[in-house]
């Protein structure tokens, strides 16, 4: 069956004669079972491990007792080679295998994600801490299917990264740049939504820091001798909302004031805004910036104030869809029942995510997951509902199909080369499919 995703048809159609052709579907099945049952067995545990993170919520790059606690879960079978504070100090690796093969078979190297920062204020309302439950239940699966297996294709490793600061400072970039990646073959995390996704667009996002530097005096006394940065400040949050009207549906802007001055009767002579800027394409990022930084010099130039305009994170890309990978993911999310709409809801809103820029690099998938809330991601209702046990049936299943998808890939050489196909076809043509998705 072809995949359609909110009207995009994948162009794609000879998936499931590959999967009935190659491997031995009996025994992937068999494989199926087993990590199915290794989730269920390790149901509680998968459950406090989240539980503890979400209780716990540590901001971007401060993911300390997260990390630990993960760094735990995984030690504890003696079977994973744990490395604490990987390539970053809130980062860990857990490896495992390789499984079956020749010595000195090219081996073929699984990823799953672990994010597992929060929100300043309201702690895991995006749910990362069940993005961590995921990939540790996704991995603790696939390794149980694989456990006893001796005839399979290529010899297999699993790998489990955790990758901090998802919402600031871009994580997963950081660990691109040190090489984390390198020797990973396919990845797979999922992000806890409203509905259920095997795919769905993020958009480019890049941030913007803005400094005004003015000059303090008494502002009732001589208000004349200032030159008033909170007043530059004001300017460029209005200049912004002017030029929104002029921009594509599909750009977003959106900033705050972090610092607006220190005392209603001090001339603020320093401000600082910060500013998200996002667009389907890279090319309109360079327009977008272009726009907004005429806004932020036209407040200083005003207000005579000096302005420092910076870009502090790296870029985040949009994500590549793997057509193979999403249609599998489909295939056993429905075995295990899960509803993927074929409209999406509130959930259509735009996002992004430094798993873009993993998906330009190793082939891999990124679904979105329901947790039984109709609570939107980034609120405190969907911090209640990240914590609570009825999201664990809807985790540990998307758990299931993401680790039941590997064992596809894993067991079917044709799978594989089409994931690969895939992510070259959508690499070249990236533009096009970022449009138009
Ligand atoms: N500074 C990067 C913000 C990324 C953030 N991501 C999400 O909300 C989705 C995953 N947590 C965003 O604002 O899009």
């Amino acid at each position: 069956m072809c995949q359609s995703i909110y009207g995009t048809t994948w162009p794609f159609e000879g998936l499931s004669n590959a999967c009935m052709l190659s491997g031995d579907m009996e025994k992937r099945q068999q494989m199926k079972d087993d990590l199915q049952r290794c989730i269920d067995a390790h149901k509680d545990e998968l459950h406090s491990l989240s539980r503890d993170i979400w209780s716990n919520p540590e901001l971007a790059g401060n993911e300390k007792h997260a990390h630990d606690r993960l760094v735990r879960f995984f030690s504890q079978d003696q079977t994973w080679t744990v490395q604490s504070h990987y390539k970053l100090p809130t980062a860990f690796k857990a490896s495992w295998g390789p499984v079956s093969g020749g010595v000195g078979d090219p081996v073929l190297n699984v990823g799953f994600l672990c994010e597992y920062d929060a929100l300043p204020g309201i702690g895991h309302a995006c749910g990362h801490n069940l993005i961590a439950e995921v990939g540790a239940a996704a991995a603790v699966g696939l390794k149980a299917a694989l456990e006893n297996q001796t005839e399979l294709p290529v010899p297999v490793k699993i790998t489990v990264l955790g990758t901090p600061a998802e919402e600031e400072l871009g994580g997963k970039i950081e660990l691109i740049n040190a090489g984390a990646f390198a020797d990973i073959d396919l990845v797979f995390m999922a992000h806890p939504a409203q509905q259920d996704a095997s795919f769905h667009p993020c958009i480019i996002i890049e941030e913007m820091l803005v400094k005004y530097y003015g000059k303090a005096s008494h502002a009732a006394a001589y208000p004349w001798e200032g030159v008033n940065a909170l007043d530059a400040a004001v300017l460029a949050y209005s200049n912004i909302s002017v030029l929104r009207q002029q921009l594509k549906p599909d750009w977003r802007i959106h900033g705050i004031i972090k610092h607006g001055g220190e005392k209603p009767n001090i001339i603020p002579a320093y401000t600082e805004l910060e500013f998200y800027l996002r667009t389907p394409l890279l090319k309109d990022l360079c327009d977008l910036k272009a726009k907004a930084e005429a806004c932020f010099r036209a407040a200083a130039g005003a207000t005579g104030c000096q302005v420092e305009i910076t870009s502090p994170t790296p870029t985040y890309y949009n994500i590549l869809p793997n057509a193979t990978l999403a249609s599998l993911y489909e295939s056993n999310g429905k075995a295990l029942g899960i509803h993927f709409p074929e409209q999406p809801t509130s959930f259509c809103g735009k996002r992004s995510t430094d798993f873009g820029n993993v998906s330009f690099i190793v082939p891999g998938i990124h679904p979105f997951f329901y947790i039984c809330t109709d609570a939107l991601n980034h609120t405190e209702e969907y911090t209640e509902a990240a914590g609570a046990e009825k999201a664990q049936l809807y985790t540990l299943r998307t758990a299931k199909a993401l680790s039941m998808t590997a064992v596809d890939v894993v067991c079917c050489p044709d799978l594989l080369k089409k994931v690969r196909d895939d992510f070259r076809l959508f690499g070249i043509h990236s533009q096009f499919y970022t449009t138009n998705l």
